[in-house]
């Protein structure tokens, strides 16, 4: 065997070596979820990750190679999300709620975690049309704006494992709840008139509050929609005087227990 014969031959032993560590780290991942699952433990740790990232970032020093393998680090860490995720969520989550609920920030949340794509409605359907939402509304009507949500709805049937951030009125048409059901988890996110006007008072993004920026306002909207939104939930969640990761984290839980029930 020349040199050259030699090095190929230890660069494939070396890919050999990888993929038994790659699959041992990512069976003691499964291991980790079995057991938070046992002992009742968030399943959510964020400062945990950050914790193994630092330990990684020590460990690698000055190496000659510290960018090309931390960059492959990231993809294990993205991986390891993916096969987290796929095992909590065999279905799309479907988030729904009132204008400033929190459904963007919840999906980012989520994203971030599990490496999960997120179709953001509003923001599919404006690219699609190439028309911002009012825009829509004033040229076609509401009706075919609905339309366009309930043609989103059923192509979303073809993915699992995405977190779908519906806008604010998608869940008021029961054709639209029929079909994010079918394979989707509905989660309503609430939270107090107060809440919501301090969460969007600064932002014009919302053409329904624009000008309407009082508690008022947005209690009678609300309270016209309770029903509609409460009928298509699967679990509710509320938000007000909660962090991100809790209320990410009570919507695990409470996915997990919805799973227990239907086993
Ligand atoms: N739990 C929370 N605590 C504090 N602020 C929050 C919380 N959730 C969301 N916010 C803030 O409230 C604002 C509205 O949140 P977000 O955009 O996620 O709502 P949304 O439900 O997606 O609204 P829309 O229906 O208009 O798209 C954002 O500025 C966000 O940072
Ligand atoms: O609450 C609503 O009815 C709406 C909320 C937005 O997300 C948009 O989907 C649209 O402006 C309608
Ligand atoms: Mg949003």
């Amino acid at each position: 065997m020349n040199d050259l014969e030699l090095y190929r031959e230890q660069l494939a032993m070396c890919d050999e070596k990888l993929m038994d560590a790659l699959a041992e780290r990512y069976a003691i991942v499964e291991k980790i979820m079995a057991y938070k699952e046992e002992y009742g433990m968030p399943i959510l740790q964020p400062k945990q990750e950050e914790k193994q990232k630092r330990r990684f970032e020590d460990k690698l020093g000055h190496n000659t190679y510290k960018d090309e393998i931390y960059d492959v680090y990231k993809s294990i860490l993205l991986n390891s999300k993916r096969i987290q995720s796929r095992k909590l969520f065999s279905y799309n989550i479907v988030l729904i709620g009132f204008m400033g609920a929190g459904k963007s920030t919840v999906s980012e949340y989520l994203s971030a975690m599990f490496a999960m794509d997120v179709v953001e409605m509003d923001q599919e359907i404006v690219a699609r049309e190439e028309m911002s939402i009012p825009d829509i509304f004033d040229t076609y009507g509401e009706e075919y704006f609905r339309n366009l949500e309930t043609k989103l709805l059923i192509e979303m049937q073809e993915r699992k494992n995405t977190i779908v951030s519906c806008g604010g009125g998608a869940a008021l048409r029961a054709e639209n709840v029929k079909e994010m059901k079918k394979n989707g988890r509905v989660v309503l996110l609430t939270a107090h008139p107060e809440t919501i006007l301090e969460r969007v008072k600064d932002s014009e993004d919302r053409p329904l509050l624009n000008g309407n920026k009082n508690v008022e306002f947005i209690d009678n909207l609300m309270e016209s929609r309770r029903e509609k939104y409460e009928a298509a939930a699967d679990i509710v969640v509320h938000t007000d005087k909660k962090d991100i990761n809790t209320i990410c984290e009570e919507i695990i839980q409470k996915l997990s227990e919805m799973d227990e029930k239907t086993v």
